[in-house]
């Protein structure tokens, strides 16, 4: 027998019994809900007159449609008639099951997958469900987390349970160091583009190497975040001194000398076999850019919109085609320099305090062009205040951004921040598809640093060259 991975240990910790071949039934240590995914799962569970099997294991949030407008004043109004209703509605249901929500006047709201670790709510080894796919976040602190559907979400609420197709393994091995002004974002990016869309698809990544252990828990959290992207069923870390540290200040009490030992055998064995292997080396990684409509559309930034003509096969031709016509920028343009209206710096990929600081560096003393509109969005009230505290917000606000309250924002048009048709935005978010962040908006996604520096510029530019953002 070879030795298990670090995903069939986590597997089989929560597998209450086997189903058949493929299936087990998981048994989930949290489960998360945001007020979109959650109303018709409350209202099935109230059909069949079920109840809530575990309260105290569930989370809610309001995020997707919540407002974030800048006025710093405590009371949010959701003035579009269905968000205000599904808000309305998970809050009723929190309260009648007694389930901890977070609702949207708390100082505690924020995005789902950046509250939930801010609140040392994700431990190593956790098996941590959502109907959201981001759920994969929690691979950062070496938790299983993945989003489920909706009939899913009842079936958790009712049994804390799921019954789960097992995934294969795939393994991303990155060793060396990223160069300056390369971040987990732009590694990410470029992970997705080189496994392609659905290149991850029915396997559990496990990150490894020396580029992965240098990274910050947070930094994790961006990869882990976007590698659904590539089709991913999850994303995981093994928990190292990095994770326990971030853990320990969130959630001491529950960093016991038993958890710790547990925790130390949460990593692949050494013969364990992985299904499929790619092994990236940092050192060579740039800063990435997406030019398309599929986060697998990516770029370094000195790269150029390929040209559909050269693609060989028909149809990959044909969607390439589609993208570039719907991006609107000729095949061959170098992406640098590409001028944006929009820059959008939040999201549950990129709106953490690390984000926000990596963003403050670029900004310092520099204004927002004049032809730019652009807002920052932190990921939660706590990262807000953090932000305040430490002179970052008004930073920001000095140089001409918007300061937002927390919440998905322009990550996905659910609300009111959108783009307007044929506007071009530079994101910090993990999705590009088309009409993503409003109908006919064209998105660009990148890390914080290099969307601070298109703020500074109107225009994509190389976060490598200093000269270049003025
Ligand atoms: C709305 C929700 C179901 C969706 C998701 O699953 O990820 C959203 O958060 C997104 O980012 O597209
Ligand atoms: S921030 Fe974006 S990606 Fe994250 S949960 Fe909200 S909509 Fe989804």
């Amino acid at each position: 027998m070879p030795g298990m991975t670090l995903y069939d240990k986590l597997v089989a910790s929560h597998t209450v019994s086997r189903l058949d071949a493929e299936h087990v039934l998981l048994y989930a240590d949290l489960h998360i809900m945001n007020e979109y995914t959650s109303p018709q799962a409350f209202s099935g569970l109230a059909a069949r007159g079920a109840s809530v099997r575990r309260p105290g294991q569930q989370l809610a949030v309001v995020d997707h449609v919540i407002p974030t407008h800048p006025v710093p004043v405590p009371v949010r109004v959701i003035h579009d008639d269905l968000s205000a209703r599904q808000a309305d509605n998970l809050g009723v249901n929190c309260d009648r099951h007694g389930i901890t929500l977070f609702d949207t006047n708390s100082p505690l709201q924020g995005i789902e997958h950046v509250v939930a670790p801010e609140f040392g709510m994700i431990l190593p080894g956790m098996v941590v469900l959502c109907g959201d796919s981001h759920t994969t976040t929690y691979g950062a602190l070496g938790a299983l987390g993945f989003g489920i559907g909706t009939s899913e979400v009842e079936h958790v609420l009712a049994t804390q349970a799921l019954v789960y197709r097992v995934a294969r393994n795939l393994r991303v091995r990155v060793d060396g160091r990223l160069p300056e002004g390369v971040t987990a974002k732009d590694l990410v990016i470029h992970v997705v583009h080189r496994l392609g869309a659905q290149g991850a698809r029915g396997h559990a990544v496990e990150y490894a190497g020396s580029a992965i252990d240098a990274l910050s828990a947070e930094a994790r959290m961006t990869l882990c975040n976007m590698t659904v992207e590539a089709g991913a069923r999850a994303a995981l870390i093994a928990p190292d001194a990095t994770t326990l540290a971030y853990v320990r200040q969130r959630a001491p009490d529950l960093v016991t000398d038993a958890a710790c030992a547990y925790w130390r055998t949460l990593h692949s064995d050494t013969d364990a076999v992985f299904d499929i292997e790619h092994v990236f080396d940092a050192a060579t990684l740039a800063p990435y850019v997406t030019w398309g409509t599929s986060p697998d559309q990516a770029l370094p930034v000195d790269g150029r919109v390929p040209d559909p003509a050269s693609e060989p096969d028909a149809l990959a031709r044909l969607a390439l085609q589609k993208a570039v016509d719907y991006i609107g920028l000729p095949p061959g343009t170098p992406i640098a320099g590409v001028p944006v209206e929009r820059v959008f710096i939040g999201s549950c990929t990129n709106a953490r305090i690390e984000d926000l600081r990596s963003v403050a560096e670029v900004v310092r003393g520099r204004k927002v062009s004049p032809t730019v509109r652009a807002m920052v969005v932190p990921g939660s009230g706590a990262v807000r205040r953090q932000a305040e505290a430490e002179g970052i917000a008004a930073l920001l606000i000095e140089a001409g951004f918007e300061w937002r309250q927390p919440g998905c924002s322009m990550c996905l048009a659910m609300n009111d921040d959108v783009l307007r048709d044929g506007e071009r935005c530079a994101s910090t978010t993990n999705r590009n598809f088309e009409g993503r962040q409003g109908r006919g908006g064209r998105t660009h996604l990148m890390s914080p640093a290099m969307a601070a520096a298109a703020a500074l510029a109107g225009r994509i530019v190389d976060i490598r060259q200093k000269d270049s953002q003025s």
